[in-house]
């Protein structure tokens, strides 16, 4: 791939290059890969920003498609010399049955899988997630841990069920032979709660917020940390990673990482607040203001009343049991294994992420401003 002959020659596709770290993504590829000449976004729904994109020099080439369909993905990953495969079904809420999730994320994945060997594509990076580790069903804490930390990963929920059977098929994968005979060479990415622009519970808390008169109310104790990520690192760490699969094919292949940066370690709720408190909403308590044995009722009673109103209405609010339980543990990460292997820096210092997504939620409709 690095030879002069092809130095301005890649081909790269990014699945669910339409969805919030996708588009992120594919903007980061433009700007930072020099090498790229086509670009494919393969998602199930294109956006029209996508239009703007292919009056640059790179050919932007956006394939309609969906990942569970075999023969769709096999057609967008032919003479892709790299896949970013971020398409997945992000469901932590009812909305979409556990088949479905597991039909997108693991089949998918699968499909993806299959197409480069089949293709002859031999550098694959995997959106995975924190979630493939915890907070697991007991409820234990991580706290500021790493790729090695020790961590008993039991889950449930069809999400991270789903996102951990991913990224095994991914790892497994690596070492392949594919068409030609070379050998495969893949990782996956484990981004902690990815925020910025885009974010679509960002935008659903800030709503609210407009809802309550410019209040959101303490759920969650303010000492229980939530790792979270800037959006833009996040990309910037997949182009990274895709850059230097090549080059680094025996240390790399085949490993984890958790994507991070210097984002603050905070609850989940005082986090938000980093961005809709300048946007002039403001979080009452300085403790929960219900006790938590209420919110686990009131969980458990939107799960009960999701099930009974499915065959008329989805019903889907935030809080659920999982959601809680997840929101009330502790998981945070603290690693340098990104900067070792592959010279990862987070390219927007905490500042820069804060001011972004600032001005993000200010440019939204009907800000408090
Ligand atoms: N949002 C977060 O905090 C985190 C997300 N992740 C992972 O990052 C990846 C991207 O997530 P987000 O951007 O937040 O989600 P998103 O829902 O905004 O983006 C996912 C994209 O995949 C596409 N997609 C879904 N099903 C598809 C299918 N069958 N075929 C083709 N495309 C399909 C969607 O249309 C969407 O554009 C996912 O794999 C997710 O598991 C990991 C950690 C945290
Ligand atoms: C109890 C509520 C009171 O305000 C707060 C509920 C917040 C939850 C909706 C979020 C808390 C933690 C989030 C998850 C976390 O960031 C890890 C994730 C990783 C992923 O790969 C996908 C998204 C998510 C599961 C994320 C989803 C929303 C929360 C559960």
């Amino acid at each position: 791939m690095a030879d002069s002959a092809q130095a301005q020659k890649l081909v790269y596709l990014v699945t669910g290059g339409c969805g919030f770290l996708g588009e992120h993504v594919v903007r980061m590829l433009l700007q930072q890969e020099p090498r790229l000449c086509e670009l494919r976004i393969f998602d199930l729904h294109l956006d029209p920003w996508l239009e703007e994109l292919k009056t640059g020099p790179v050919q932007v080439t956006a394939i309609q498609g969906d990942v569970t369909q075999a023969h769709e993905v096999a057609a967008a990953v032919a003479g892709a010399h790299v896949v970013i495969h971020t398409a997945g079904l992000v469901d932590v809420f009812g909305r979409a049955s556990p088949e479905t999730i597991h039909e997108v994320n693991v089949q998918g994945t699968q499909n993806v899988i299959e197409a480069c060997v089949q293709s002859g594509t031999r550098f694959l990076v995997y959106t995975s997630s924190m979630e493939v580790v915890g907070p697991n069903v007991k409820g234990q804490p991580f706290y500021r841990g790493n790729e090695n930390t020790p961590y008993e990963a039991a889950h449930r929920h069809p999400y991270p069920c789903s996102k951990a059977l991913a990224e095994r098929l991914v790892l497994e994968a690596n070492g392949r032979k594919v068409r030609g005979g070379l050998p495969l060479v893949t990782c996956a990415l484990r981004p902690t709660g990815i925020y910025g622009e885009g974010h679509q519970i960002m935008r659903d808390f800030y709503h609210q917020g407009l809802r309550l008169g410019g209040r959101l109310f303490r759920a969650i104790p303010a000492s229980v940390e939530h790792g979270r990520v800037y959006v833009g690192n996040v990309a910037w760490m997949h182009v990274l990673v895709a850059r230097e699969l090549e080059h680094r094919a025996a240390l790399m292949g085949g490993q984890v990482y958790f994507c991070y940066d210097n984002s603050p370690y905070k609850s989940y709720e005082d986090f938000n607040m980093e961005f809709l408190g300048p946007c002039g909403l403001r979080l009452v308590g300085a403790r929960p203001l219900l006790p938590y044995w209420l919110l686990v009722l009131l969980a458990a009673l939107n799960a009960l009343l999701q099930w009974l109103l499915r065959p008329l209405l989805l019903y889907a609010p935030l809080l659920n049991p999982y959601t809680l339980a997840v929101a009330n543990t502790t998981f945070t990460v603290s690693t340098d294994k990104a900067q070792r292997h592959f010279g990862y820096e987070p390219l927007f210092s905490w500042e820069e992420s804060r001011t972004r997504t600032i001005r993000w939620v200010q440019a939204m409709e009907g800000s408090a401003q």
